[in-house]
């Protein structure tokens, strides 16, 4: 493969050039809030010479290119990788990094699997394993001076609750579950450039990587899970008997870093705002939207790419073909051209529009998942605990494309 020429084409005169702009600088990783206004504030479109990017931060642009897939394809790869130019480290997702048509088949398939109606059928078990684990840390966690329960929200929900009804309703046998948080978080690293969270990561993903082919054959996985449904759809002829294991694989690679990170993120928020947790506490219908406003104020998936297709006109400039197009989903949401009070994490706002789940055709499929875990858990939670507070400060986790917390220590005041 050669490697891609550097800005072949000119940039458009008129695009705004930031050269010292690196979102994937740690600091900013960790903190990527200053970088969006200044690229917000530069204009609809910038090119950052430090990559050779163009990038996307106002809503209204990142929407645009969400939802024009002719114009900006996914074909190329969802990362900084330009797959005309570059290896992609392992077979490209069949969903994530494919247009249409290739795209339609894998994207029908899971979107029925996914859809709500079936994952409707997990709440009432979903409902038992929050309460059990909520009734567990009040039995038996640490408590302080105030008989406050004292935790990481991290080690102690936000990992383990998804580890423990995704991975069963995928269909996985249940050996080496360990193995999905370091694959997913190498794999979104992997969207970036190959800098030290990537290098150090390689070190030691070839047997997790391993693991993780291992669970995607059809013997390996339970007759009823998920698994089960994508295999049952090449038996239909929807998609390949080659296609079902790629396909597995993409709820493995995506099926619980993403929702650690989103649950982590809506605890955050409520320990951050304990006025708007006693709102939910007498409105628990209000539980969805939390979690929504969550997800927009964080964004978990913080940046995905596109590669256009040909010279693309956007707001007045035009992008020369085969450019990789960074979309920053967390500056669209927190847009003040968009939100009014972007920064404010507002029960009473309607969060709806919001990208955190991005928007268009590759919208995410798992979206219903991410959601139905999160509002079992809260459902669980909020009852049971009359005030949330921060115990110490918590500390970011830095990935290339992620944004969520390593450690959030919270001292739970049980009701
Ligand atoms: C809070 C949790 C999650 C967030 C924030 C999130 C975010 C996203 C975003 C932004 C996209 C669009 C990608 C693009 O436009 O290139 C996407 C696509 C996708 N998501 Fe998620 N996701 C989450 C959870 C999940 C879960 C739990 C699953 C699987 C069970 C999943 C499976 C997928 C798949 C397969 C795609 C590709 C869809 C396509 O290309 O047609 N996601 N997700
Ligand atoms: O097929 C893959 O490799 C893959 C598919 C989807 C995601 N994703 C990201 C956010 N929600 C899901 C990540 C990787």
């Amino acid at each position: 493969m050669t490697a891609q020429p550097k800005t072949t084409s000119a940039v458009d005169a008129s695009v705004p050039v930031l050269d010292d702009v690196d979102p994937f600088d740690e600091e900013v990783l960790a903190g990527p809030h200053h970088m969006h206004s200044i690229i917000r504030d530069a204009g609809d479109l910038v090119y950052l010479a430090q990559h050779d990017i163009y990038a996307v931060a106002r809503y209204s642009p990142v929407r645009e290119t969400l939802e024009n897939w002719q114009d900006f394809s996914s074909a190329a790869g969802a990362g900084l990788a330009n797959f005309r130019y570059e290896e992609p480290w392992r077979p490209p997702s069949l969903l994530l990094e494919a247009d249409p048509p290739h795209h339609d088949a894998p994207r029908s398939v899971l979107q029925k699997i996914l859809g709500p109606r079936r994952i409707r059928a997990f709440e009432d078990e979903w409902d038992r394993t929050a309460n059990q684990l909520v009734d567990c840390l009040l039995e038996y966690g640490e408590r302080d001076e105030n008989s406050a329960v004292v935790i990481d929200a991290v080690p102690s929900i936000a990992e383990p609750f998804p580890l423990s009804v995704f991975p069963e309703a995928l269909g996985l046998s249940g050996e080496g579950l360990d193995n999905l948080l370091p694959y997913g978080n190498f794999a979104f690293n992997a969207f970036g450039p190959r800098n030290r969270l990537v290098t150090e990561a390689q070190k030691t993903i070839g047997p997790v990587m391993e693991w993780v082919g291992e669970q995607c054959p059809r013997h390996a996985l339970t007759e009823s899970g998920l698994g089960a449904d994508i295999w049952a759809a090449s038996d239909d002829t929807d998609i390949t008997e080659a296609q079902a294991p790629l396909i597995v694989r993409s709820l493995l690679t995506a099926g619980v870093d993403t929702t650690v990170y989103g649950i982590a993120a809506v605890l955050y928020h409520l320990a951050d705002n304990p006025d708007q947790y006693q709102r939910l506490r007498d409105e628990p219908e209000l539980i969805r939207a939390a979690i929504e406003e969550s997800l927009r104020l964080e964004s978990p998936v913080q940046t995905f790419f596109r590669t256009t297709t040909r010279d693309v006109p956007i707001s007045g400039h035009v992008i020369p073909e085969g450019k990789k197009v960074l979309m920053f989903l967390g500056a669209a949401n927190r847009d003040p051209r968009r939100w009014a009070n972007p920064d404010e994490f507002d029960l009473g706002r309607d969060p709806s529009g919001h990208v955190a789940f991005g928007s268009g055709i590759h919208q995410c499929v798992g979206q219903h998942v991410a959601r139905f875990e999160a509002a079992s858990l809260l459902q669980a939670l909020v009852p049971k605990i009359e005030r949330i507070e921060f115990s110490t400060a918590p500390e970011r986790k830095i990935n290339n494309t992620l944004l969520g917390w390593k450690t959030l220590p919270l001292r739970l005041i049980p009701a």
